[in-house]
């Protein structure tokens, strides 16, 4: 069967999108910032993605369902296509000039590429923290936290802005740590906070997805804690995907996970995926039980 390729569209990426948030800030005022109630979750279907980096095939008709209000790991050796599947899920693999893909990403069942769809809509709903912290270093914690409203063409009052900052970072863990200078340089925290104020950056949005990228591969094992402690929460409210190398990660907080491989010179793609317990516990492919517990990889 033949593949369409979807046509790298980046020139799409600097379309604006008006504002249509008030109910987003309705919901943050009428919510109590630790205990917002979840405003309909959303359950992320990838099916028969493929991609390719010029003739350079990467992954091989991926289907994948990631379940609303769950953590969802994806695991695999380097070089198999995590990342590039990540970054599909939220149109980011289309601003690589030579990148293509095939396939659908079905948000609540509504494809993010459907051609009548706004890139900055897929954005705005599917949300990216990075491997390394990449806060705006000389803006302050305030400004870095609604640097994602601004980017999005969303308009907020003072008031609205307040708001949404001291939701985000008590959501993101860390309110406390930096309430009280909340105009000095994000630069200035330490790496783990830094990761958190990109979190708190990313929900200030309510995305219903948030898409990690190996989020503590650069910070020390407390930060890590924090940071784990915090996605657990997040779940009650937003879908999570991870991908992670760190096995003892995906076990701690993923409910479901995939096990991605790529074959000498072959594209990557799932080779099993269910439920954490079960992957780690008994699975049924060797593949999977040799990557697991440390054969390879
Ligand atoms: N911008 C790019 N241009 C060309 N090839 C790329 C690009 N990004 C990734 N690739 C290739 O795509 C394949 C999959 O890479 P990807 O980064 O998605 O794998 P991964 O499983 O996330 O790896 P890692 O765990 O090391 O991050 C690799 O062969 C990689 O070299």
């Amino acid at each position: 069967m033949t593949e369409t390729k979807l046509l790298p569209t980046s020139s799409a990426f600097v379309e604006t999108s008006k504002t249509r948030h008030s109910e987003v800030f309705h919901a943050y005022r009428h919510s109590e910032a630790t205990t917002a109630v979840p405003s309909g979750l959303a359950t992320l279907d990838a099916r028969a993605i493929s991609a390719w980096f010029g003739d350079h095939k990467v992954l091989d008709r991926v289907s994948l369902t990631m379940e609303a209000g769950k953590i969802t790991a994806l695991i695999g050796p380097s070089g198999c296509g995590k990342s590039t599947f990540l970054r599909i899920l939220n149109r980011m693999h289309e601003m690589i000039p030579s990148a293509s893909l095939a396939g659908e990403v079905l948000l609540d069942g509504h494809d993010i590429y459907d051609q009548g769809r706004r890139i900055t809509d897929a954005r705005r709903d599917v949300g990216m923290v990075f491997q390394k912290p990449n806060p705006f270093p000389a803006m302050s914690i305030y400004d870095n936290v609604v640097a994602g409203l601004k980017l999005s063409g969303q308009r907020a009052s003072k008031g609205d802005r307040d708001v949404i900052v001291e939701t985000s970072l008590t959501k993101a863990g860390l309110w406390k740590e930096v309430r009280d200078r909340l105009r000095q340089p994000g630069g200035g925290l330490s790496g783990g906070q830094q990761q958190r104020l990109c979190i708190a950056r990313s929900i200030a949005i309510r995305p219903r997805v948030l898409l990690m990228d190996e989020p503590c591969s650069a910070l020390d094992p407390t930060s890590t804690r924090v940071i784990e402690e915090t996605m657990l929460e997040l779940a009650h409210e937003v879908t999570i995907v991870i991908v992670t190398h760190n096995m003892q990660q995906a076990q701690r907080v993923s409910e479901n996970c995939a096990f991605f491989l790529a074959a000498q010179g072959q594209p990557g793609g799932i080779v099993e995926h269910g439920k954490t317990e079960a992957m780690f516990g008994n699975p049924v492919d060797s593949r999977t039980a040799d990557y697991v517990h440390g054969r390879f990889g």
